[in-house]
Protein backbone atom coordinates (compact mmCIF):
# COMPACT_ATOMS: atom_id res chain seq x y z
CA UNK A 1 0.00 0.00 0.00
CA UNK A 2 1.49 3.32 -0.95
CA UNK A 3 0.97 6.95 0.73
CA UNK A 4 1.37 8.71 -2.20
CA UNK A 5 -1.13 10.57 -2.28
CA UNK A 6 -0.57 12.22 1.09
CA UNK A 7 2.85 13.40 2.07
CA UNK A 8 6.05 10.89 2.49
CA UNK A 9 7.61 9.64 5.08
CA UNK A 10 10.78 11.44 5.63
CA UNK A 11 13.14 9.60 7.59
CA UNK A 12 17.03 10.91 8.99
CA UNK A 13 19.87 8.32 9.11
CA UNK A 14 22.77 9.08 10.96
CA UNK A 15 25.74 6.46 9.95
CA UNK A 16 29.28 5.96 8.96
CA UNK A 17 30.45 6.73 5.89
CA UNK A 18 31.28 2.68 5.19
CA UNK A 19 27.75 2.16 6.30
CA UNK A 20 25.84 4.88 4.43
CA UNK A 21 27.90 3.44 1.10
CA UNK A 22 26.70 0.14 1.28
CA UNK A 23 23.17 0.39 2.31
CA UNK A 24 22.30 4.18 1.42
CA UNK A 25 22.09 2.77 -2.51
CA UNK A 26 19.75 4.42 -5.13
CA UNK A 27 18.46 0.90 -5.66
CA UNK A 28 16.85 1.36 -2.35
CA UNK A 29 16.51 5.45 -2.61
CA UNK A 30 14.16 5.46 -5.28
CA UNK A 31 11.93 2.24 -4.57
CA UNK A 32 11.66 3.97 -1.33
CA UNK A 33 10.86 7.03 -2.91
CA UNK A 34 8.46 5.50 -5.15
CA UNK A 35 6.82 3.81 -1.89
CA UNK A 36 6.47 7.24 0.02
CA UNK A 37 9.99 7.02 2.17
CA UNK A 38 12.48 9.78 2.00
CA UNK A 39 15.65 8.55 3.59
CA UNK A 40 17.26 12.17 4.20
CA UNK A 41 21.06 12.08 5.79
CA UNK A 42 21.49 14.08 9.50
CA UNK A 43 24.71 15.85 10.14
CA UNK A 44 25.64 14.11 13.98
CA UNK A 45 27.88 16.69 14.33
CA UNK A 46 25.14 19.28 14.46
CA UNK A 47 22.58 19.34 17.10
CA UNK A 48 19.41 16.76 15.54
CA UNK A 49 16.57 18.63 17.15
CA UNK A 50 17.56 21.72 14.51
CA UNK A 51 16.88 19.20 11.59
CA UNK A 52 13.90 17.64 10.16
CA UNK A 53 11.20 17.51 10.50
CA UNK A 54 11.38 13.35 10.51
CA UNK A 55 8.81 10.78 11.21
CA UNK A 56 11.64 8.33 12.04
CA UNK A 57 15.62 8.42 13.14
CA UNK A 58 17.76 5.49 11.79
CA UNK A 59 20.97 5.42 13.25
CA UNK A 60 24.63 3.13 14.00
CA UNK A 61 26.54 5.27 15.41
CA UNK A 62 27.69 5.45 19.51
CA UNK A 63 29.54 8.13 19.84
CA UNK A 64 28.77 10.14 23.39
CA UNK A 65 27.86 13.39 21.72
CA UNK A 66 25.41 11.59 19.25
CA UNK A 67 23.68 9.62 22.36
CA UNK A 68 23.24 13.01 24.16
CA UNK A 69 22.03 14.64 20.65
CA UNK A 70 19.49 11.70 20.33
CA UNK A 71 18.12 12.03 24.39
CA UNK A 72 17.77 16.13 23.66
CA UNK A 73 15.73 14.51 20.37
CA UNK A 74 13.69 11.97 22.04
CA UNK A 75 12.80 14.53 25.23
CA UNK A 76 11.16 16.76 23.14
CA UNK A 77 10.10 14.47 20.51
CA UNK A 78 8.66 11.61 22.41
CA UNK A 79 6.41 10.17 19.68
CA UNK A 80 9.05 9.93 17.04
CA UNK A 81 10.28 6.63 16.71
CA UNK A 82 13.85 5.92 16.77
CA UNK A 83 16.16 2.89 15.42
CA UNK A 84 17.21 1.75 17.77
CA UNK A 85 17.99 2.49 21.42
CA UNK A 86 21.07 3.02 22.18
CA UNK A 87 20.76 1.04 25.64
CA UNK A 88 19.54 -1.97 23.14
CA UNK A 89 22.38 -1.72 21.10
CA UNK A 90 24.73 -1.23 23.93
CA UNK A 91 23.44 -5.60 24.84
CA UNK A 92 24.91 -5.96 21.11
CA UNK A 93 28.55 -3.77 21.59
CA UNK A 94 29.61 -6.36 24.19
CA UNK A 95 30.61 -10.38 22.88
CA UNK A 96 29.30 -11.53 26.58
CA UNK A 97 26.17 -9.65 27.23
CA UNK A 98 25.22 -10.32 23.27
CA UNK A 99 25.07 -14.08 23.83
CA UNK A 100 23.86 -14.08 27.49
CA UNK A 101 20.21 -13.15 26.11
CA UNK A 102 20.06 -16.38 23.96
CA UNK A 103 20.84 -18.33 27.50
CA UNK A 104 18.18 -16.19 28.98
CA UNK A 105 15.50 -17.74 26.02
CA UNK A 106 15.85 -21.21 27.41
CA UNK A 107 14.74 -22.27 23.75
CA UNK A 108 14.74 -26.08 23.56
CA UNK A 109 17.92 -27.66 21.34
CA UNK A 110 19.22 -23.78 21.09
CA UNK A 111 22.22 -21.97 22.80
CA UNK A 112 25.57 -20.88 22.93
CA UNK A 113 29.12 -22.17 22.92
CA UNK A 114 31.13 -22.63 26.37
CA UNK A 115 32.67 -18.82 26.65
CA UNK A 116 34.96 -17.09 29.44
CA UNK A 117 36.70 -13.37 29.26
CA UNK A 118 39.52 -12.57 29.76
CA UNK A 119 40.29 -9.18 31.20
CA UNK A 120 44.07 -9.71 32.09
CA UNK A 121 47.02 -11.75 29.89
CA UNK A 122 48.67 -13.67 33.19
CA UNK A 123 47.10 -17.01 34.63
CA UNK A 124 45.62 -18.54 31.58
CA UNK A 125 47.36 -21.99 32.74
CA UNK A 126 43.63 -23.64 33.66
CA UNK A 127 40.88 -22.53 31.64
CA UNK A 128 38.17 -24.34 32.06
CA UNK A 129 37.64 -24.61 28.00
CA UNK A 130 38.52 -27.31 25.54
CA UNK A 131 40.97 -25.85 22.59
CA UNK A 132 40.97 -25.32 19.73
CA UNK A 133 39.56 -21.80 20.53
CA UNK A 134 38.19 -18.74 19.10
CA UNK A 135 39.33 -15.17 20.74
CA UNK A 136 37.28 -12.43 19.90
CA UNK A 137 37.57 -9.15 21.23
CA UNK A 138 35.16 -8.20 23.89
CA UNK A 139 33.85 -4.92 22.18
CA UNK A 140 31.25 -5.95 18.74
CA UNK A 141 31.71 -1.71 18.37
CA UNK A 142 32.03 -1.98 14.42
CA UNK A 143 35.87 -1.32 14.70
CA UNK A 144 38.42 -3.33 11.99
CA UNK A 145 39.90 -4.13 15.10
CA UNK A 146 36.28 -5.95 16.86
CA UNK A 147 36.03 -8.32 13.73
CA UNK A 148 40.21 -9.48 14.18
CA UNK A 149 39.75 -13.13 15.70
CA UNK A 150 42.40 -16.01 16.16
CA UNK A 151 42.11 -19.32 16.19
CA UNK A 152 43.67 -20.78 19.23
CA UNK A 153 44.85 -23.94 18.90
CA UNK A 154 47.00 -24.81 22.08
CA UNK A 155 48.61 -22.77 25.40
CA UNK A 156 51.47 -21.11 23.77
CA UNK A 157 48.22 -19.36 21.05
CA UNK A 158 46.99 -17.70 23.95
CA UNK A 159 50.16 -15.71 24.48
CA UNK A 160 50.45 -12.24 22.28
CA UNK A 161 46.73 -11.46 22.58
CA UNK A 162 45.14 -7.81 23.52
CA UNK A 163 43.18 -8.13 26.57
CA UNK A 164 40.11 -7.81 27.01
CA UNK A 165 38.04 -10.35 24.92
CA UNK A 166 36.46 -13.33 24.95
CA UNK A 167 37.28 -17.06 24.73
CA UNK A 168 35.36 -19.12 22.51
CA UNK A 169 35.02 -23.15 22.21
CA UNK A 170 35.31 -23.77 18.63
CA UNK A 171 32.41 -26.43 17.64
CA UNK A 172 32.88 -27.79 14.61
CA UNK A 173 29.61 -27.02 12.48
CA UNK A 174 30.41 -28.47 8.66
CA UNK A 175 32.05 -25.19 7.42
CA UNK A 176 28.23 -23.75 7.13
CA UNK A 177 27.03 -21.01 8.97
CA UNK A 178 23.11 -19.53 8.70
CA UNK A 179 22.85 -16.27 9.11
CA UNK A 180 19.58 -14.96 9.83
CA UNK A 181 18.00 -11.35 8.60
CA UNK A 182 15.68 -9.51 11.05
CA UNK A 183 13.76 -6.56 9.81
CA UNK A 184 11.00 -5.90 11.98
CA UNK A 185 8.18 -8.50 10.89
CA UNK A 186 10.19 -9.99 8.70
CA UNK A 187 12.68 -12.46 9.11
CA UNK A 188 15.45 -14.55 6.30
CA UNK A 189 17.99 -17.27 7.21
CA UNK A 190 20.20 -17.72 4.68
CA UNK A 191 23.68 -19.80 4.08
CA UNK A 192 27.29 -18.68 4.03
CA UNK A 193 30.86 -20.27 3.84
CA UNK A 194 32.38 -20.64 7.34
CA UNK A 195 35.45 -21.83 9.22
CA UNK A 196 35.77 -25.65 8.24
CA UNK A 197 35.90 -28.44 10.84
CA UNK A 198 39.08 -29.32 13.17
CA UNK A 199 39.64 -33.13 13.55
CA UNK A 200 41.09 -34.08 16.59
CA UNK A 201 44.12 -35.71 13.95
CA UNK A 202 44.89 -32.24 12.69
CA UNK A 203 44.65 -30.44 16.16
CA UNK A 204 47.67 -32.52 16.61
CA UNK A 205 49.85 -31.09 13.97
CA UNK A 206 48.00 -27.20 14.27
CA UNK A 207 50.36 -25.23 16.72
CA UNK A 208 49.99 -21.24 17.60
CA UNK A 209 46.85 -19.27 16.95
CA UNK A 210 45.92 -18.21 13.38
CA UNK A 211 43.89 -14.76 13.00
CA UNK A 212 40.83 -14.72 10.65
CA UNK A 213 38.46 -12.04 10.13
CA UNK A 214 35.60 -11.59 8.11
CA UNK A 215 35.00 -15.40 6.79
CA UNK A 216 31.00 -15.47 6.41
CA UNK A 217 31.66 -12.25 3.57
CA UNK A 218 33.11 -14.82 1.84
CA UNK A 219 31.47 -16.58 -1.27
CA UNK A 220 30.60 -19.99 -1.18
CA UNK A 221 33.48 -22.15 -2.33
CA UNK A 222 33.32 -24.26 -5.85
CA UNK A 223 33.87 -27.65 -6.63
CA UNK A 224 33.52 -30.60 -3.52
CA UNK A 225 33.11 -28.14 -1.05
CA UNK A 226 30.66 -26.21 -3.24
CA UNK A 227 28.65 -28.97 -2.83
CA UNK A 228 28.62 -29.77 0.40
CA UNK A 229 27.50 -26.11 0.74
CA UNK A 230 25.06 -26.48 -1.30
CA UNK A 231 23.48 -30.26 0.40
CA UNK A 232 23.57 -28.67 3.72
CA UNK A 233 20.10 -28.34 4.99
CA UNK A 234 18.50 -25.56 6.75
CA UNK A 235 17.88 -25.30 10.39
CA UNK A 236 14.19 -26.12 11.17
CA UNK A 237 11.95 -22.86 10.39
CA UNK A 238 10.14 -23.32 14.04
CA UNK A 239 13.62 -23.11 15.68
CA UNK A 240 14.20 -20.26 13.59
CA UNK A 241 11.20 -18.10 14.12
CA UNK A 242 11.31 -18.96 18.08
CA UNK A 243 14.92 -17.65 18.28
CA UNK A 244 13.93 -14.46 16.61
CA UNK A 245 10.37 -13.99 18.41
CA UNK A 246 12.89 -14.15 21.59
CA UNK A 247 15.81 -12.71 20.52
CA UNK A 248 13.18 -9.42 19.27
CA UNK A 249 12.12 -9.23 22.64
CA UNK A 250 14.60 -9.71 24.74
CA UNK A 251 16.79 -7.30 22.99
CA UNK A 252 13.82 -5.02 21.99
CA UNK A 253 15.61 -4.42 18.59
CA UNK A 254 13.61 -5.01 15.50
CA UNK A 255 16.86 -4.76 13.14
CA UNK A 256 19.81 -7.16 13.68
CA UNK A 257 21.11 -10.55 12.17
CA UNK A 258 22.78 -13.65 14.16
CA UNK A 259 24.90 -16.06 13.55
CA UNK A 260 23.59 -19.93 13.86
CA UNK A 261 25.72 -22.95 13.91
CA UNK A 262 24.38 -26.96 13.87
CA UNK A 263 26.76 -28.64 16.40
CA UNK A 264 28.81 -31.33 14.71
CA UNK A 265 28.67 -33.36 17.83
CA UNK A 266 24.77 -33.02 18.47
CA UNK A 267 23.39 -32.10 15.42
CA UNK A 268 19.68 -31.74 16.86
CA UNK A 269 21.42 -28.52 18.60
CA UNK A 270 22.17 -24.84 17.14
CA UNK A 271 24.44 -22.58 19.15
CA UNK A 272 24.44 -18.75 18.22
CA UNK A 273 27.81 -17.49 17.85
CA UNK A 274 27.37 -13.32 16.88
CA UNK A 275 24.49 -11.07 17.26
CA UNK A 276 24.86 -7.38 14.70
CA UNK A 277 22.70 -4.67 15.51
CA UNK A 278 22.19 -3.44 11.55
CA UNK A 279 23.76 -6.08 9.54
CA UNK A 280 24.58 -5.66 6.14
CA UNK A 281 21.07 -5.81 4.73
CA UNK A 282 22.37 -5.24 1.00
CA UNK A 283 23.40 -8.87 0.58
CA UNK A 284 19.97 -9.67 1.29
CA UNK A 285 17.53 -10.55 -1.77
CA UNK A 286 14.50 -7.77 -2.06
CA UNK A 287 16.15 -5.56 0.48
CA UNK A 288 14.78 -2.58 -0.69
CA UNK A 289 10.97 -3.64 -0.29
CA UNK A 290 11.82 -5.06 2.94
CA UNK A 291 13.77 -1.71 4.41
CA UNK A 292 10.85 0.10 2.81
CA UNK A 293 8.01 -2.03 4.17
CA UNK A 294 10.07 -1.78 7.65
CA UNK A 295 10.61 1.92 7.71
CA UNK A 296 6.35 2.34 7.17
CA UNK A 297 5.38 -0.19 9.57
CA UNK A 298 7.80 2.07 11.51
CA UNK A 299 6.19 5.53 10.92
CA UNK A 300 2.51 3.63 11.00
CA UNK A 301 3.64 2.17 14.83
CA UNK A 302 2.29 -1.25 13.33
CA UNK A 303 5.90 -2.42 15.04
CA UNK A 304 6.96 -1.32 18.35
CA UNK A 305 10.58 0.47 18.93
CA UNK A 306 11.04 0.34 22.59
CA UNK A 307 10.49 3.07 24.65
CA UNK A 308 9.20 5.72 21.77
N1 LIG B 1 32.41 -20.83 18.50
C1 LIG B 1 32.65 -20.96 17.20
N2 LIG B 1 32.82 -22.20 16.64
C2 LIG B 1 33.08 -22.33 15.33
N3 LIG B 1 33.22 -21.30 14.47
C3 LIG B 1 33.07 -20.06 14.96
C4 LIG B 1 32.77 -19.81 16.34
N4 LIG B 1 32.69 -18.48 16.53
C5 LIG B 1 32.92 -17.91 15.35
N5 LIG B 1 33.14 -18.85 14.39
C6 LIG B 1 33.47 -18.57 12.97
O1 LIG B 1 34.08 -17.29 12.92
C7 LIG B 1 33.29 -16.38 12.15
C8 LIG B 1 33.34 -15.00 12.78
O2 LIG B 1 32.88 -15.04 14.11
P1 LIG B 1 31.86 -13.94 14.63
O3 LIG B 1 30.63 -14.04 13.80
O4 LIG B 1 31.70 -14.11 16.09
O5 LIG B 1 32.68 -12.61 14.31
P2 LIG B 1 32.22 -11.15 13.86
O6 LIG B 1 33.43 -10.38 13.54
O7 LIG B 1 31.33 -10.59 14.92
O8 LIG B 1 31.39 -11.44 12.53
P3 LIG B 1 30.30 -10.52 11.75
O9 LIG B 1 31.00 -10.04 10.53
O10 LIG B 1 29.19 -11.48 11.45
O11 LIG B 1 29.91 -9.43 12.70
C9 LIG B 1 31.89 -17.00 12.12
O12 LIG B 1 31.19 -16.56 11.00
C10 LIG B 1 32.25 -18.49 12.08
O13 LIG B 1 32.66 -18.83 10.76
O1 LIG C 1 28.10 -2.31 7.07
P1 LIG C 1 28.65 -2.33 8.47
O2 LIG C 1 29.84 -1.45 8.64
O3 LIG C 1 27.59 -2.02 9.49
O4 LIG C 1 29.22 -3.80 8.72
C1 LIG C 1 28.40 -4.88 9.20
C2 LIG C 1 28.49 -6.00 8.22
O5 LIG C 1 27.88 -5.58 7.04
P2 LIG C 1 28.70 -5.46 5.66
O6 LIG C 1 29.19 -6.84 5.38
O7 LIG C 1 27.68 -4.97 4.71
O8 LIG C 1 29.83 -4.49 5.88
C3 LIG C 1 27.74 -7.23 8.73
O9 LIG C 1 27.87 -8.31 7.84
P3 LIG C 1 26.73 -9.44 7.76
O10 LIG C 1 26.61 -10.05 9.13
O11 LIG C 1 25.46 -8.79 7.33
O12 LIG C 1 27.28 -10.36 6.75
C4 LIG C 1 28.32 -7.65 10.07
O13 LIG C 1 29.69 -7.97 9.91
C5 LIG C 1 28.20 -6.50 11.05
O14 LIG C 1 28.78 -6.89 12.27
C6 LIG C 1 28.94 -5.27 10.52
O15 LIG C 1 28.70 -4.20 11.41
P4 LIG C 1 29.80 -3.75 12.44
O16 LIG C 1 29.82 -4.83 13.50
O17 LIG C 1 31.10 -3.65 11.68
O18 LIG C 1 29.28 -2.44 12.93
MG1 LIG D 1 29.28 -13.04 12.70
MG1 LIG E 1 29.50 -9.71 14.72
Amino acid sequence: MSNLSSKPYQIGYALTPKKEQTFIVPSLLSYASQNGVVLTKIDPTKPLIQQGPFDCILHKLYDSDWKQSLQDFASRNPNIPIIASPESIDILRNRISMLETVSKLKINNTGVPKQITITEVTGLENLKLNFPLIAKPLDADGSETSHKLHLIFDKDGLNNLTAPFVLQEFVNHGGVIFKVYVAGKYFRCVKRKSLPDISEENLVNLKGSLPFSQVSNLAAAGGGEGCKFEKTEMPPESLVKELVEGLKEELRLNLFNFDVIRDGKNKENYLVIDINYFPGYAKMPDFESVITDFLRDVVHKDINCGDN
